[in-house]
């Protein structure tokens, strides 16, 4: 099939390859002409594993290539992907900006019948808009008549997995009330269904919902864990036996239990807020979630409290390590990162800091230019020499075994806040390192 991508971003560029991949004629197009340029030089502009293979190999057989040309992308594709970003507003509401504006840019070029696909996260009642965006366009072009279907395909990938969740879906949701648009997004994903009830087709306001009530309810259960951390170190309980005992229960299920140092990215804090500010346009206030909203932010400074607990409020004179910079391990993406707001009350509080992310740095060092007294290191074991302690932020793999005797002679004396619970507090005893875990 011949598909159009609009915005080579996390999810546009991972469902543009991906389709080609399984033997589609992708175009990609975005507005950023500096991202099309790496992308046509046979790199890609983000950290994502696999995904660079995936690129350079259908651009080798001829079924993927990157424009800036907007004719040249819509008149391509049968099916056009809508993957732009949809950035929180000032008052927490979904900005549609970019979405309505590549949707408008179809209308304006179509000439015959296109299935445009809302993958962008978008409030209920975003497909009426882009319908609308494109009706008008046409019209103002004497083309009223034109056939074509918006359709909701809500994307549920993960950063650092996003190939392998993209090839692999749990389920694909598609919102569609046009039967040839549904016969074309089925066979379309035929590919990736591994059996059919991973396709579930319903109306287009459910299927947008559907995409907010999934954040919504991962995100309430890492807020839940991280206050059931908060009362079990009070209480002389270890969370990470709590969540295995809890998480052996299918009803509850393991995953997404993890406590932590709060949590990131360019999708929960966002459409937790878009959420509750949609609830707010009808009359309702979603207590819960403004709750998770809420033990979400005061979770992200808790490694610093912890810091101040131990070394006082006032951290002049004082220097840390920090060890992970990106939301999650496995990304560059620094988008709402909690090591963003340790970093910047560390510094506040008149500490110097040295940090070492694996692949984030660049990405860190732009978001952080201003910040006095921060420095990057090259390696994990340079940030340590001569802290005060090191701070765990994200988990990557090369921090999971570290050399432990290396962090006891480097650092000032040996004392570790784990924010993401990874290293067993009984060891680190045994190490003779002061261990401060999460709920632990
Ligand atoms: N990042 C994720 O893990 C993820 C997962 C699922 C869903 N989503 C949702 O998908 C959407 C995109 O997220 P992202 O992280 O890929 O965004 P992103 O910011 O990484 O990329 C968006 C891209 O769209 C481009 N763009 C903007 N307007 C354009 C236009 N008119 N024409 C062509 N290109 C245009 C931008 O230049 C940018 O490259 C958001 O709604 C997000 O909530 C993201
Ligand atoms: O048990 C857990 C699991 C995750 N996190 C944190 O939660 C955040 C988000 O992690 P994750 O969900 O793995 O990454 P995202 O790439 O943001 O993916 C989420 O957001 C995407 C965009 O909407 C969706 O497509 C995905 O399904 C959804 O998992 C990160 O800061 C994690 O550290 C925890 O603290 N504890």
């Amino acid at each position: 099939m011949k598909v159009t991508a609009i915005g080579t971003g996390y999810v546009g560029l991972v469902t543009g390859a991906c389709l080609a991949e399984m033997g589609n004629h992708v175009v990609c197009l975005d507005v950023n002409p500096e991202k099309i340029r790496i992308l046509n030089d046979g790199e890609i502009p983000i950290h994502e594993p696999g995904l660079l293979e995936v690129v350079r190999r259908n651009v080798a057989a001829g079924r993927l290539q990157f424009t800036t040309d907007v004719d040249l992308a819509v008149n391509h594709g049968t099916i056009l992907f809508i993957g732009v970003g949809t950035p929180p507003d000032e008052d927490g509401s979904a900005d549609l900006q970019y979405v309505l504006a590549a949707a408008r840019s179809i209308g304006q070029r179509m000439t015959d019948y296109k299935v445009i696909v809302d993958k962008s996260t978008v409030p209920v009642g975003t497909a009426d808009k882009v319908r609308a965006a494109i009706a008008d366009e046409l019209g103002k072009r004497g083309l009223s008549d034109m056939a074509y279907a918006v359709v909701s395909n809500p994307e549920f990938l993960k950063e650092g997995a996003a190939v392998e969740d993209f090839m692999k879906p749990d389920r694909i949701i598609v919102g569609s009330e046009d039967e040839q648009a549904t016969l074309l997004m089925r066979a379309l994903y035929a590919p990736f269904t591994r059996n059919h009830d991973r396709l579930i087709v319903m109306d287009l306001r459910s299927a947008e919902f559907t995409k907010y009530a999934a954040n919504a309810m991962l995100a309430t259960r890492i807020s839940f864990m991280n206050e059931m951390a908060l009362l079990a170190e009070k209480v002389g309980a270890d969370i990470e036996w709590v969540r295995r005992g809890i998480g052996s229960d299918p009803r509850i299920g393991y995953s997404f239990l993890y406590a932590g140092a709060g949590y990131g990215g360019s999708c929960f804090p966002k459409d937790v807020k878009a959420l509750i500010h949609a609830a707010q346009g009808e009359g309702i206030l979603l207590r819960v979630l403004t709750a998770v909203e809420e033990a979400n932010e005061r979770q992200k400074i808790l490694l610093v409290d912890k810091v101040v607990a131990r070394f006082g409020a006032d951290l002049k004179g004082h220097h840390f390590a920090i060890w992970g910079l990106a939301f999650k391990p496995n990304t560059d993406d620094m988008r709402e990162a909690p090591a963003l707001v340790i970093v910047k009350e560390l510094l506040a509080r008149g500490a110097t800091v040295a940090a070492y992310d694996p692949v984030a740095m660049p990405e860190a060092k732009r978001l952080l230019a201003d910040a006095k007294g921060l420095q990057f290191t090259e390696r994990a074991e340079q940030a340590l020499e001569g802290a005060d302690a090191l701070l765990l932020v994200t988990e990557w793999k090369e921090f999971k075994s570290p050399d432990f005797d290396q962090i006891k002679s480097s650092l000032k004396q040996p004392v570790v806040f784990d924010g993401r619970n990874q290293y067993e507090p009984t060891l680190m005893k045994a190490l003779g390192i002061e261990h401060h875990g999460i709920g632990r």
